[in-house]
């Protein structure tokens, strides 16, 4: 061992020895900190913390200490130490990261994902703030339930070609469910419509982004994010001549990292404004909001204010100042270069954020419709039964009656108007395929994309009792330190026998069915005693309520994935059949293992898919136009 390794571990144990006889300074004598298993000496629960799959450890401990649960990264009597507190219930979930949201809603100060690799103004990993408040405002502006029926044409075009490069063997590009969303954030150059331009381009901006969301997801966030210069930030400093040691090799790592990202959050933004500038442009989030705010900008200074797009001038406005929308000043030309960074990070962070949880979303589909086809294919029967109405898909020997197509986002909801039971009514959107519906929410739940939510950092010391329960009917006060960070268990949550029965592993979508008796009071009359009642316990229901975070950071692009993963999941059953692959005549049972350590994402597995019918090939082909059929 080389004498400056011996150094550091020396002084790193002196300090660690020093810090461990200082006893730190505890806000509350009288109050406990939360219950957990007993941290050891210097290391703390270290031990406890694994690597792969900590959810289902977070919630085998919910179990035997209750819905708050602490573990300690070190002894929590030294000052160095790091609370990580898990949260296993929706009560105590929304009771802390919701209701408490003004100090439960900061993100952690990671040196190495932030610092060392550039990541600080991403937003998942920014302060909690104005800048992040600034950054999810552009988001909201982009992705509100009002503004997705904008990207309706673009999410039917992308999923039809991700239909037909799954089915045949040309393209690899084309065949990635997050080209929808590239497409939405900088319209095209990753996308099959970035056809027109030089191949170059289109080469350069697609191995960048797989470069960068493999070295964010599987190298900086890798083991949980957490390296040794986030415990010991003074490691940053070491003398470059020290860097080949292996203790250190995180410093070169970093600084070849930080120039991908920040090559990665430059580039694509630029090529937008380069193709503004020469008219050659398509609409995307960022040619939107740029093209509006110069708008915003210019009509402060000369008087007026018609925007180029749809959105109101008001709303576009609302990124200079984290206030609400109303009685805001229009940005000044001053500010325009914090809206351009604001922008640039936006746009990359969407696209960064939205990769692994979209590609581990089609993934748990797929492995719950071979499950499905092992027990004979149930599943997939009934959803055909409802979509093959509209499109007219049924099977090759039954002729349909109606031109044999594709779904369409607007084949999803019926608009009906219920009654009050008096001169009242109120317009809302029901289901047209209930069924499909059920099978969705069942993969947000059985899936569960991001299982221990993104960890949230406690900005001041709180106390917090839990509500009584069965279990625990006089629980005690609890001290949750300034600095800890928060995971909400989801995990524990989408496996509660409370909330989904005793059948919690199956993938059964029938669990959310409404019975004809909910379906009337939801849909019939909204003045019926027990209309909120069934509304709430769908609601608590819902998979949706949690697997997209809590509180004040909750997922920004849920709008977004709630109409493009429908529409894949609609058009994957209507058209193709999955099989476990065939060797040799064998079927092929492959064991599934979940090595990521923030995403629950299946390591990769084979299938087997083909067209359901001639009928379902030609509609695919059809629908993503130009595309070879013979290929
Ligand atoms: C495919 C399904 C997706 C799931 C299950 C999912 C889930 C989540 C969760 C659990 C969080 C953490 C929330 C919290 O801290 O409380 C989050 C944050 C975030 N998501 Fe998603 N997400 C998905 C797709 C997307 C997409 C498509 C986008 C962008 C277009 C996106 C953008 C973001 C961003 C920017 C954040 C950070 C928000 C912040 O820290 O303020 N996500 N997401």
């Amino acid at each position: 061992m080389d004498t400056f390794y011996l150094l550091i571990i020396i002084a790193g144990l002196v300090s660690l020895l020093y810090l461990y006889l200082r006893p730190r300074k505890n806000s509350s004598a009288t109050v406990g900190i939360p219950p957990g298993p007993k941290p050891l000496p210097l290391i703390g629960n270290l031990l406890d913390l694994t690597a792969k799959e900590l959810w289902v450890k977070a919630t085998s401990l919910s179990q035997t200490y209750g819905p708050v649960v602490q573990l300690s990264v070190l002894h929590p009597s030294l000052s160095v130490s790091m609370p990580l507190i898990f949260l296993s219930s929706p009560e105590v979930c929304f009771d802390l990261l919701d209701k408490k949201g003004g100090i439960y809603s900061d993100k952690p100060k990671l040196v190495m994902a932030g610092e060392l690799c550039g990541c600080d103004n991403m937003v998942a990993f920014t302060s909690y703030g104005a800048q992040s408040k600034r950054q999810r405002r552009l988001m909201g502006l982009a992705f509100s339930k009002e503004s997705i029926g904008a990207y309706k044409g673009l999410i039917e075009r992308e999923t039809a070609g991700f239909l037909t490069g799954l089915i045949s063997a040309y393209s690899s590009y084309s065949s990635s469910p997050m080209i929808v969303l590239v497409s939405v954030i900088y319209a095209c150059p990753l996308s099959r419509l970035s056809e027109a331009y030089p191949s170059t381009v289109h080469d350069q901006f697609l191995d960048m982004a797989e470069d960068c969301v493999d070295i964010l997801s599987n190298k900086i966030a890798s083991g949980g994010g957490v390296w040794l210069v986030d415990i010991f930030p003074w490691l940053k400093k070491a003398p470059k001549s020290l860097e080949s040691l292996s203790l250190l090799s995180f410093l070169p790592k970093s600084r070849a990292w930080k120039a991908k990202m920040i090559e990665f959050v430059e580039s694509p933004f630029e090529w937008v404004k380069a193709e503004m500038k020469k008219g050659t442009h398509k609409s995307s989030f960022c040619s939107m909001l740029l093209d509006n705010s110069e708008t915003v900008v210019s009509s402060s200074a000369h008087g007026h204010s018609k925007p180029k797009s749809d959105i109101p001038v008001e709303l576009l406005s609302s990124w200079a100042t984290s206030a609400p929308v109303t009685n805001k000043p229009a940005p000044s030309a001053e500010n325009y270069a914090q809206f351009e960074f604001d922008l640039k990070w936006t746009a990359n962070s969407m696209y960064a954020a939205s990769g692994d949880t979209t590609i581990a979303t089609v993934m748990h589909y797929f492995l719950a419709i071979l499950e499905d086809t092992d027990k004979g294919g149930e599943v997939v029967r009934k959803a055909r039964k409802e979509l093959d109405m509209v499109t007219g898909l049924n099977d090759d020997d039954s002729p349909s009656v109606i031109k044999p197509r594709l779904p369409s986002l607007s084949d999803r909801f019926i608009d009906v108007e219920v009654s009050d039971g008096q001169n009242g009514s109120m317009k809302l959107k029901k289901p047209r395929f209930p069924y499909v519906e059920a099978i969705m929410s069942e993969v947000w739940r059985w899936g569960v994309v991001v299982p221990l939510n993104l960890p949230h950092r406690l900005t001041q010391d709180d106390v917090y009792t839990p509500a009584p329960s069965s279990s625990n009917p006089n629980p005690s006060p609890m001290l949750l330190r300034k600095g800890s960070l928060i995971f909400g268990n989801i995990w524990s949550i989408m496996r509660s026998n409370d909330l989904f029965g005793n059948d919690v592993d199956d993938f059964k979508p029938e669990r959310y069915l409404l019975s004809p008796h909910e379906e009337k009071v939801l849909y019939e009359s909204y003045n019926h005693p027990e209309y909120d009642a069934i509304r709430r316990e769908k609601k608590r229901r819902d998979p949706r309520t949690y697997v997209f975070g809590f509180g004040r950071r909750q997922c920004p692009g849920q709008n977004l994935v709630e109409s493009s993963v429908w529409l894949l999941m609609a058009t994957l059953l209507s058209t193709v059949d999955v099989h476990r692959p065939c060797v040799e005549g064998k079927v092929v049972r492959e064991k599934i293992d979940f090595n990521n350590s923030v995403f629950r994402t299946p390591d990769l597995f084979g299938i087997d898919i083909k067209p359901r019918s001639q009928k379902a090939l030609e509609a695919i082909m059809l629908a993503g136009e130009g595309d070879d059929l013979e290929s």
